[in-house]
């Protein structure tokens, strides 16, 4: 694509003067402004501390906003407009803010990926942002071009800033180099208090080959960590990690929290956290918590702090004002939903008042760049709404279920000896975490394909693999982990040994980001669980009431009581959107909501084609059951009957899954050397030509 290539040679961007400007105020994103359904009656406000955080994470490249949704309809320009409002309320307070983001900046927004190499643009746009503190995801590691860029041009413009203490980068010339500063200590600029900060990743292992992630485990365990922490050599009024490490379910925050609590028994820590996706606050112990602000810029986390004392060696500052002095220490949050109107409500600005020149200027940036990818070509209109976790799978509304019917039927290998092979019987697997978001009712756009699934994956696949052999490979990628709450295996009491199972199978890394959270259970899913088909949009929930007793219900059982009263309760007026439930309660989310349904998916979804219902369905049978019961109903197929062949396609993402799952069936000797390139468009390319196939019209609705 010659206009994508040409990016190269123009950017950066050159900003003319302003357009459309009024008193210096641009609105370069017209649904930026719209408030339909926003009220900021239903905004509950932030309350400050001596010390202060604003959180992004996992923006994978939205930052032009959600164009199709008011809640998160703000962009980078109003977020750095909003920081410069924060900032400047936090010194007529006379207390510190500090700004973090904790990673994932690519995969999923036509801004960062429509480019060569991705993020070509929107990295030089994101880092006009003025950030304290931050730190890469592992989609910063996914591709060694993305890795170097990243080194780059993000750790290199942010210099100390920019911390990561266990990834390292192997340059051109063979030197293995730090991608970040391992830490920084600092003062704040108001109460210079005393800030001792790491970055951290969670243990990844399918980083490109330029890189290397050594795990969490092994990090605290090295000298520089254990001398930082024994020597005492700074002084330290709180901990900040900014890390890519989900804050429930994963091991990697506690086995930190427990090296620092070693030497510091009871100074503050205080976690950003990453990588699942959702809205969450966890305790780790009575002065360390952690935050985890969602993704896809739909949240700004807000983390305050109360009760730090200064260290005694320091005597150089002024002692606390009457505000900031509390004995107790103190954390409250938020989830801030990312619009203009919750951002002006929290920065105490008037829409004449919230947009700054350089926060304009972004907006104006990202425009451009969206014209010059051509990000606005319609390709066609989308007759209904298909989602991911919105809908049950299968269902006419799950995306799923429209891919697995409508859209991997017409992958087609390139390679002609293969492509002859296109009426052969043939099963196509996709892990259902390629697909990153809901496609909306509307037009479908050059962009929507970047937003439903960015990624450039090949296809590979196995010939002639015996059917009975081939539908075992589905329910091994699909353990159900959710077997582990039906055992009793109640996350709390039992953490290791969900962790372990994580370890060991490693499959949770193929779905959608949000179950990652199965180990928990995660509240939300309780909330947003419905046994109806669609969206079921029931409010009125007594969220009080649910977080007092899932004290001391199981959450099994309390799933059943909270879908009952869903059942019994009133239609809310509220807009939908996130309703969270975290360790601090239910008060959580700025605006209030009427929670979104959820659903949990499996880990990949299969298309068969060319195989007759009659003949395959007996193989298939076992698919229903525990896969290790599989087996043996595969054995009941007659002996001496020919067992038919199918050709097994898969995303070559999955490849180390499909081998694991090879080898649990013990034949991965045999085929593992049978994994042959497949080729083809991938999910987004075939996604464009299903659209303008199918639902190509000159104007939507
Ligand atoms: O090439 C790729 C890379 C990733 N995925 C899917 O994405 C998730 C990870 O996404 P997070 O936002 O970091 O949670 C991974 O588990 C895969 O499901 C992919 O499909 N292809």
């Amino acid at each position: 694509n010659a206009i994508v290539e040409d990016t190269q040679l123009i950017f950066p961007l050159q900003v003319g003067p302003l357009a459309n400007t009024q008193d210096g105020i641009l609105d370069v994103n017209p649904l930026a402004a719209i408030s339909k359904n926003l009220s900021s009656s239903n905004i509950r406000p932030l309350e400050w501390g001596q010390l202060n955080f604003l959180h992004t994470t996992d923006t994978h490249g939205w930052l032009p906003g959600h164009l199709m949704e008011p809640s998160y309809s703000a962009d980078w320009g109003d977020y750095i407009s909003f920081i410069r409002h924060m900032r400047q309320r936090a010194d007529e307070k006379g207390v510190d803010i500090l700004i973090i983001d904790t990673g994932d900046k690519h995969d999923g927004n036509g801004l960062s990926d429509a480019t060569l190499p991705p993020g070509y643009l929107s990295q030089d746009i994101f880092k006009m942002a003025d950030i304290d503190l931050l730190t890469l995801g592992n989609h910063e590691l996914y591709r060694a071009e993305i890795a170097k860029q990243e080194f780059d041009v993000i750790a290199q413009h942010y210099a100390e800033k920019y911390l990561v203490a266990n990834v390292d980068i192997i340059l051109d010339n063979g030197t293995i180099v730090p991608m970040g500063r391992k830490y920084r200590h600092f003062q704040t600029k108001n109460l210079q208090l005393n800030i001792m900060s790491f970055g951290f990743l969670y243990d990844f292992f399918q980083n490109a080959p330029n890189t290397i992630v050594t795990s969490v485990v092994d990090t605290v365990q090295q000298d520089w960590f254990q001398d930082l922490l024994r020597s005492r050599e700074f002084d330290i009024d709180i901990f900040v990690l900014v890390t890519h490490i989900p804050v429930r379910d994963f091991p990697e925050l506690e086995v930190i929290v427990n090296e620092i609590r070693k030497y510091y028994l009871d100074t503050p820590i205080q976690i950003f956290g990453a990588h699942t996706h959702v809205r969450d606050f966890t305790i780790f112990d009575d002065k360390a918590y952690a935050i985890e602000s969602g993704r896809f810029l739909e949240t700004v986390g807000w983390v305050s702090v109360k009760g730090l004392n200064k260290t005694e060696k320091d005597t150089s500052i002024e002692p606390l004002g009457e505000n900031q002095v509390n004995s107790t220490y103190n954390v409250t949050r938020k989830y801030i939903d990312f619009n203009r109107d919750s951002l002006m409500f929290h920065s105490n600005t008037t829409s004449d008042q919230f947009v700054i020149p350089a926060g304009a200027k972004v907006s104006e940036l990202i425009h451009e760049a969206r014209e010059l990818l051509n990000l606005t070509e319609l390709y066609g209109c989308i007759p209904d709404s298909y989602y991911t976790t919105r809908a049950k799978y299968p269902s006419s509304q799950s995306i799923f279920t429209l891919i697995v019917d409508k859209i991997l039927p017409l992958l087609k290998s390139p390679i002609e000896a293969i492509s002859a092979r296109f009426d052969n019987p043939r099963m196509i697997i996709v892990n259902t975490g390629s697909v990153r978001f809901d496609l909306f009712k509307g037009p479908f756009t050059k962009d929507t394909g970047f937003l439903i699934s960015p990624f450039k994956n090949d296809w590979s696949f196995i010939p002639d693999m015996p059917v009975s052999l081939a539908v075992k490979l589905l329910p091994i990628l699909n353990q159900d982990t959710r077997t582990l709450a039906e055992l009793g295996l109640h996350f709390d009491q039992n953490k290791q040994k969900c962790h372990d199972y994580y370890n060991t199978i490693g499959y949770s890394h193929l779905g959608v980001p949000t179950d990652l959270h199965d180990c928990e259970l995660y509240y939300n899913q309780f909330m947003h669980h419905d046994n109806d088909e669609g969206n079921d949009n029931d409010g009125g929930i007594d969220l009080e009431m649910i977080f007092e007793w899932s004290k001391i219900i199981p959450r099994k059982f309390l799933y059943t009581l909270v879908s009952t009263y869903r059942m019994l309760s009133k239609k809310s007026q509220l807009s939908v959107g996130y309703v969270t439930i975290d360790d601090f309660g239910t008060e959580g989310d700025d605006t209030m909501h009427t929670p979104l349904p959820y659903y949990h998916l499996p880990n990949a979804v299969q298309s068969i084609q060319n195989f007759s219902f009659e003949e395959i369905s007996r193989f298939l049978e076992g698919q229903k059951l525990n896969y290790k019961k599989v087996e043996s109903e595969i054995e009941t197929k007659a002996e001496d009957e020919e067992e038919p062949t199918i050709d097994v396609i898969f995303y070559s993402f999955i490849t180390p899954f499909l081998l694991s799952a090879l080898e649990e069936l013990e034949v991965r000797e045999q085929y593992a050397d049978k994994i042959q390139f497949y080729g083809g468009k991938s999910l987004i390319g075939l996604l464009q030509e299903f659209v303008e196939g199918g639902w190509k019209f000159d104007y939507c609705e």
